[in-house]
């Protein structure tokens, strides 16, 4: 039998020039034309197609699925999704109706395997930008935020307290002993506060001498002394103009400073040396100290109405031997840093770990991360051990023994207290510094230092 005609030679070639696959049934579901591409794509031979029932070809397994088969079922449009020879088709299958009645079901033969490699790779690709993007945030993040390990509860309520804080124009005192971090933190406040993107200024005051400390605040005027310079000298108040003002070691700042800083303070003016005209800024300030301030004041050191203008809310950074949860985190973070720094691998045996958790670190972060990067460097093994530890902080074992031996021995607490006083004191002065700056860096004033050092027989350098 003649198959009928379906359309015009002309229309015929149209379809035969098709990059996509063409295939159509008629009202009975027998296929009754394929075109090239649908024999390219199915990877079959229309002679073996042609005039058969598609739901035949779908159960003897030459169509995995048939379009067809579901235009009949369903009365309407369908598509699915077939693969050949690796190839990935996107089928269609169209109805054409006379009446009621289906006449011919058109099916178009999509290759999509392309199209779905390229979303496959801009898939991948788009991932990979998130992650890199998350990897960037997070970097920019601590870079910005400044790494601040914080995982004691201690040290958690003062992240939450300091977040806070930071967005505000609240003058904020840190407190702390020295190594504690307080530099780090007055930095993050900076950098999480509104003015994150101007100036931050930061000055010691103890390590810049009475006389000059008042120009170096707040500067001077043309010839205001012998020396100056011609044209006068902005002060590190004006610097910080816009930002923050970072004033470490507050409790050194003279009394007669004390005065002037209060009027920074209260009222953001200040008088440059040699000027009558006072200049105004606007500074945000955050002092440190690791001095009892409230000790000071209370014997006339430190003016009381600046202490309560620096102290509206006291952020206490407390020493590594109270927030032990910190130190591991610091082993593992120091670690990272000094194997970068330095080039290499080293690990950390369970031993030594347990040591350097164990010790007292009475030097705090800073002593920490000086013992972590001395033992980087200079442990020759890839794993740095128990010994290398004990070898870089002598004086654990020696606390270690007396310790043990207090116990065994039963000692009164007194006796006990000034045993450990004793070898705190000659470890203090084995630091070779004056009595003064020895006194300073312990919280003692220099009589009872003296007073101490006679009662244990050690003398002091000077
Ligand atoms: N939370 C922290 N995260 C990362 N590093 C820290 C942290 N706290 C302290 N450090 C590191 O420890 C060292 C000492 O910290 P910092 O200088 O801030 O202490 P400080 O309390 O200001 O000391 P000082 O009173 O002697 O000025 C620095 O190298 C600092 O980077």
């Amino acid at each position: 039998m003649k198959p009928p005609t379906l359309f015009s030679e002309d229309w015929k070639s149209f379809l035969e020039m098709s990059y996509d696959g063409i295939v159509i049934a008629n009202h009975e579901g027998r296929i009754v034309y394929m075109n090239p591409a649908a024999e390219r794509l199915e990877e079959v031979k229309k002679e073996e197609i042609l005039g058969r029932m598609a739901k035949e070809l779908e159960e003897e397994g030459i169509y995995r699925v048939s379009v067809t088969v579901k235009v009949f079922q369903s009365g309407k449009k369908e598509t699915c999704m077939d693969i050949k020879g690796g190839r990935q088709l996107l089928l269609t299958g169209i109805p054409v109706f006379e009446g009621d009645a289906i006449k011919w079901v058109y099916v178009n033969e999509r290759d999509i395997t392309e199209l779905m490699k390229m979303r496959e790779d801009e898939k991948h690709m788009r991932e990979q930008v998130k992650h890199y993007k998350e990897e960037l945030d997070r970097i920019t993040a601590s870079e910005k935020q400044g790494l601040v390990i914080a995982k004691s509860p201690k040290m958690k309520q003062n992240m939450e307290l300091l977040k806070r804080l930071a967005p505000t124009e609240t003058s904020i005192l840190i407190e702390g002993e020295s190594g504690v971090g307080k530099d780090v933190f007055a930095r993050w406040i900076h950098d999480n506060s509104m003015r994150a993107e101007l100036s931050y200024v930061k000055i010691d005051c103890g390590a810049i001498s009475e006389n000059l400390l008042e120009s170096e605040l707040f500067g001077y005027e043309e010839g205001a002394f012998t020396g100056a310079r011609k044209q006068g000298k902005k002060g590190l108040v004006e610097e910080a103009n816009g930002g923050t003002l970072f004033l470490d070691e507050i409790g050194e700042l003279p009394l007669n400073l004390q005065t002037k800083m209060l009027r920074l303070v209260q009222e953001k003016v200040f008088l440059p040396v040699g000027s009558t005209t006072e200049k105004m800024v606007d500074i945000r300030i955050i002092a440190a100290t690791n001095k009892n301030l409230k000790e000071m004041v209370l014997k006339g050191k430190f003016r009381q109405d600046l202490y309560y203008r620096l102290n509206v809310i006291p952020i206490k950074l407390p020493p590594l031997r109270e927030r032990k949860e910190d130190v591991f985190e610091f082993v593992q973070y120091f670690l990272k840093v000094y194997n970068r720094k330095h080039g290499y691998r080293k690990r950390l045996s369970p031993e030594a770990v347990h040591i350097l958790c164990d010790y007292e670190w009475p030097g705090n972060v800073r002593e920490l991360s000086n013992i972590m990067e001395r033992l980087v460097v200079v442990t020759p093994s890839p794993v740095i051990g128990e010994d290398d530890v004990l070898l870089a902080i002598p004086d654990y074992q020696a606390i270690k023994l007396q310790r043990a031996d207090m116990i065994e021995k039963g000692m009164t607490h007194q006796s006990a207290m000034e045993a450990f006083e004793e070898t705190y004191f000659r470890y203090i002065m084995e630091k070779g510094l004056t009595l003064k700056k020895t006194a300073d860096l312990i919280g003692l004033s220099e009589s009872t230092l003296k007073r101490k050092l006679k009662k244990y027989g050690l003398r002091p350098r000077d």
